[in-house]
């Protein structure tokens, strides 16, 4: 039997062991008082633990430091909900964002207090700080009270910023509602990214026009593992869509890696034997035997063994009737990003030659994206 799901390594984190690399890290910065779900935001988002399973987390004694890889390299820094400005041990600058997390039935004023104290520091070192306010465990509450508990969690924040000083009023402050339970998290925590992400205007771009030449209602550039979306088209992002794409990122997550070669593992890479069960490295030549669908009747078939040196699965799926005569297509584009797009059903099954010839040019794209940007956050550092 496999390791539990959330103990598994992730097809991103296996193929690409960046943390050997010295790169510069973007930092974030989580905050907020004791049990307000700080860990449990991190475990769910990037160590796949089950949302269930984090009323098991231990408190946090002291600062976490958790590497992610995406388009850029980031570290999440968890911080102990006593934590102050004078007893952090890094100065604020050094963050680009904060996101304070406060549970959305506690209108008490410390956390209130404690959030205002963080704003004021942070914006007398860095006026560009992005500031972040997670009203988390959102589901606890019903529709009306969440609306009524966020709007006057909001106010209060609001209100005491002006009586620090009528300059703060002005602060930029993003409120989220969020929840482990749902793909709220997922929706906020990915718009704390794009914030970071210089490039993003460009994979914006190369979605947009992705979404003109297929006729697609709505693209993604989601990252595999935390199923957190980089980049989006133009387009607005309704909850439904996001709720499909996450759904179905998470399935063939979780199938993925059930689809395991029996050929012996390739002696050089040494990918398959590291991680039992898990999908294969997309730069790796598949085995006959990964030349099969591995996921599902839709998979394209990969490219042969020998010819070819690149493996990048792909998977459709109707969503009929939910969409009548719409298909949610899938396609890895780099070892951690896969696209996820709406495509007209006709198109996708009469027009298949022009969606893949759009996929292939949208994968050079990204990879050149993701190559420029690796290649500042590795020089940054130099
Ligand atoms: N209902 C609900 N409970 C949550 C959610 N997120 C976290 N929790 C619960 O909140 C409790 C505290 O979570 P933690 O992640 O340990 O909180 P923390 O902020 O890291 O706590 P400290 O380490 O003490 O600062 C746990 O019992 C979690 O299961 C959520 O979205 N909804």
């Amino acid at each position: 039997m496999g390791p539990p799901q959330h103990q598994q390594q992730s097809y991103s984190n296996v193929v690409k062991p960046k943390q050997d690399v010295a790169v510069h890290r973007t930092k974030v910065i989580l905050l907020g008082t004791r049990r307000s779900g700080k860990t449990s935001i991190l475990q769910v988002l990037f160590k796949n633990l089950p949302p269930k399973q984090t009323f098991y987390l231990e408190p946090t004694m002291r600062v976490t430091k958790h590497a992610f890889d995406t388009v850029i390299p980031l570290e999440i820094w968890d911080c102990p909900g006593n934590i102050t400005v004078d007893t952090l041990e890094a100065p604020l600058s050094d963050f680009s964002s904060i996101v304070f997390v406060i549970d959305i039935r506690d209108l008490y004023q410390q956390p209130v207090a404690k959030l205002v104290e963080f704003i004021v520091a942070a914006c007398q070192v860095n006026r560009n700080i992005n500031l972040e306010v997670f009203v988390h465990k959102a589901e606890k509450l019903q529709e009306d009270d969440k609306i009524e508990n966020f709007r006057q969690i909001h106010e209060r924040v609001m209100d005491r910023l002006a009586d620090e000083s009528p300059e703060y009023e002005q602060v930029p402050l993003n409120f989220h509602l969020t929840s482990v339970y749902d793909h709220s998290l997922q929706e906020a925590f990915s718009r704390v990214v794009h914030k970071l992400i210089d490039s993003l205007p460009y994979l914006e771009d190369l979605l947009n026009v992705f979404c003109s030449n297929t006729s697609s209602p709505k693209a993604f550039l989601f990252d595999t593992t935390s199923k957190l979306y980089v980049a989006t088209d133009a387009s607005p992002v309704d909850q439904a869509t996001h709720n499909l794409c996450c759904d179905y990122l998470q399935m063939l997550n979780s199938f993925g890696p059930l689809y395991k070669s029996n050929a012996s593992p390739d002696p050089r890479s040494g990918v398959f034997s590291s991680v039992p069960g898990a999908p294969p490295h997309p730069n790796t030549p598949p085995t006959p035997a990964e030349s099969l669908d591995y996921l599902s009747s839709n998979l394209d078939p990969p490219p042969s063994a020998s010819a070819k040196p690149l493996f990048y699965p792909s998977a459709s799926t109707s969503l009929s009737p939910s969409h009548p005569g719409t298909t949610l297509t899938y396609h890895l584009v780099t070892p951690h990003l896969a696209l996820l797009a709406l495509l007209p059903t006709t198109v996708y099954e009469i027009r298949r030659g022009l969606v893949e010839w759009n996929v292939v040019w949208f994968r050079e794209g990204v990879g050149e994206i993701w190559e420029v940007e690796k290649e500042r956050s590795e020089g940054e550092l130099a």
